[in-house]
């Protein structure tokens, strides 16, 4: 009996298609973690360059501030000095400065910054204002020199408690990002430079405004400041000095040097020098302001740069953050084309293989073919089951053949004895009482005689067209074999004796009245004796024995007769 091989019985489980969706959640979630991490530190990146580069344009609107406020002791001196008539445009200038730098504390306002710290820087500005309109007032031959000076003190002070202020924002800044202590550092120190030359222009002005020699505690005060000014020069000069000569920061380095560390300082010392002045205060402060420009230009242009370089890496954490984001999408489609082409061409028609198989194992007609777009790895294995599917049919072909063979009597083409014997115990095992089979044992008379006279193939042909006779004369139901030499036999299911007997008579009628023509010319005439067994409770042997001796007494009544013989104990 052969095996099914559905895939049912086959071993369940294994599972390629689970294993790989597991391989590629694993895989999805290495590259989700990995990506991830790299996110997290690139959106860091890019958040702190976006801080740093607001961080950076508020410190520089502070140093803005903090140059108005120094901006705004020129104009205030020059208020100072000045005498009744040039009193009211000097008045203006100052307003204008002094709105200006208001409008520079305003903007900062809306900034983050400790509300004391600009509180204090207001509180201490106001203060300094109203020092110097309470001198403006006087009459320039009442004006006292300390007065001026206090006045310009005050100023001072205001400038300092600014300083505070830029000094918790340079922290800030630090702290946010140590990369940029550099820049903080050299802003602060061009801006305290700027300052310092501010105020060594200061402490002349007052003395000039008052008519007086600079007394000595200006002297000492402005060389303090020109001491720092110059160490803060030196510790900013190699930094700047190993740039290319055409980078705008060292040209304006180079400026600063020749208009204010040559002729800037070099006037001071002239009126340090120099008594009774060689020019008037306002005269002084026109020129000397002018050799201080490229400070100033010098801190906005590094603070310029750096502002830039901010905005530089906050562009480029910004484009790193893309990036990275596309890759990410980009390595999970590439996951997903994978997973889909494995599925597609590798687990599909791995599967279609498998049901290929079994198909070809329950000997299904046709196996499935490779497609067109099947790789060629797969397209050989479909080959390869193509050929043994082949192979398998004309087995089955010769195996069909051969079984055919163990059945056939080769003479006639008739079941033979064994067939007809396998028959006969199947029929019999598989019937109820009433319809028990009935065999007819059909024996050629005189056969021997016919050989003897004719020849042996003479007989051959008799036996042929004896079994086409008598196949002709039955159902397809009733089986004919050959049961051995010159012997037939029709196993009937479904017939009772009577019938078969019936039959029986019917064939030997048949046999008497057909005329052979054999092949050598000569005509013959046949008749065959015939015995019908049947009846309940026979085995195929016992069935065999009573149609032989009913054969036996149609030959022994002196053939061409019908004879039956019933089981014994049935009734008629
Ligand atoms: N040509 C041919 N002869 C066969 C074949 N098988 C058996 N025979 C012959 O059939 C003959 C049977 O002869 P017997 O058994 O004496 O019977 P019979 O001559 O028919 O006489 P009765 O049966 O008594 O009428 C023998 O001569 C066998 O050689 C066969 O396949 N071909």
């Amino acid at each position: 009996m052969p095996h099914s091989l559905s895939p049912g019985r086959l071993p369940q489980g294994g599972g390629l298609r689970w294993k790989l969706w597991i391989l590629t959640l694993l895989a999805a979630l290495c590259i989700g973690l990995l990506a991830g991490a790299t996110l997290y530190q690139s959106v860091g990146g890019f958040v702190r360059a976006k801080l740093n580069a607001r961080a950076i344009s508020q410190f520089a609107a502070s140093f803005e501030a903090a140059n108005h406020i120094s901006a705004e002791r020129g104009p205030a001196n020059d208020l100072m000095s000045a005498d009744p008539a040039r009193r009211e445009p000097a008045r203006r200038r100052l307003q204008q400065y002094r709105a200006r730098t208001d409008r520079s504390l305003r903007r900062l306002a809306t900034t983050q910054l400790p509300a004391g710290l600009l509180a204090r820087v207001e509180r201490d500005l106001e203060l300094a204002r109203q020092r110097v309109d309470i001198v403006a007032l006087l009459d320039p031959a009442a004006r006292r020199f300390d007065q001026v000076q206090a006045a310009i003190d005050a100023m001072f002070a205001a400038w300092d408690s600014y300083s505070r202020l830029i000094q918790w924002q340079a922290a800030q800044l630090v702290r946010q990002d140590e990369a940029l202590s550099a820049a903080v550092l050299k802003s602060m120190s061009l801006g305290n430079l700027r300052e310092y030359a501010g105020r060594i222009g200061s402490y002349i002005v007052a003395p000039m405004a008052a008519g007086m020699e600079v007394p000595v505690a200006n002297r000492i005060q402005l060389q303090i400041a020109r001491g720092r000014l110059l160490e803060l020069w030196q510790l900013l000069s190699p930094g700047i000095e190993v740039l290319p000569a055409a980078d705008p920061v060292r040209q304006q380095h180079e400026l600063a040097r020749r208009h204010y560390l040559r002729h800037g300082l070099a006037l001071v010392d002239q009126l340090l020098n120099e008594y009774p002045y060689p020019m008037d205060a306002l005269a002084f402060t026109d020129h000397y302001v002018a050799t201080m420009q490229p400070l100033e230009t010098l801190r906005n242009l590094l603070l310029g740069q750096t502002l830039a370089q901010a905005e530089q890496h906050r562009q480029q954490a910004w484009r790193t953050l893309w990036l990275l984001g596309l890759i990410t999408l980009l390595a999970l489609l590439l996951l997903a084309a994978l997973v889909l082409a494995l599925q597609y061409y590798v687990f599909g028609p791995l599967l279609r293989a498998a049901d290929a198989v079994f198909a070809l194992a329950d000997g299904d007609a046709e196996p499935p073919r490779a497609r067109r777009q099947d790789a060629g790895e797969i397209r050989r294995l479909f080959a390869a089951m193509g050929i043994v599917s082949d192979r398998l049919r004309e087995r089955a072909r010769l195996t069909r053949e051969l079984e055919q063979l163990a059945i056939t009597d080769s003479l006639t083409g008739l079941l033979n004895r064994r067939a007809i014997d396998r028959l006969g115990r199947k029929a019999l095992a598989g019937t109820r009482r009433q319809d028990t089979p009935c065999l007819i044992l059909i024996d050629v008379d005189h056969f021997k005689a016919i050989n003897d006279t004719h020849g042996h193939p003479a007989g051959d042909q008799v036996l042929r067209e004896l079994a086409g006779l008598m196949r002709a004369q039955l159902r397809p139901s009733d089986h004919l074999g050959r049961f051995g030499g010159e012997e037939f036999a029709v196993l009937i299911e479904g017939a009772g004796l009577a019938q078969a007997t019936r039959l029986a008579r019917r064939l030997k009628r048949a046999i008497r009245h057909h005329r052979l023509d054999l092949d050598n010319g000569a005509r013959l005439t046949i008749t065959a004796s015939l015995g019908v067994a049947g009846g309940p409770g026979l085995d195929w042997e016992q069935m065999i024995a009573l149609a032989d001796q009913a054969l036996y007494r149609a030959k022994a009544a002196g053939r061409d007769r019908v004879r039956s013989q019933r089981a014994p104990d049935t009734p008629d």
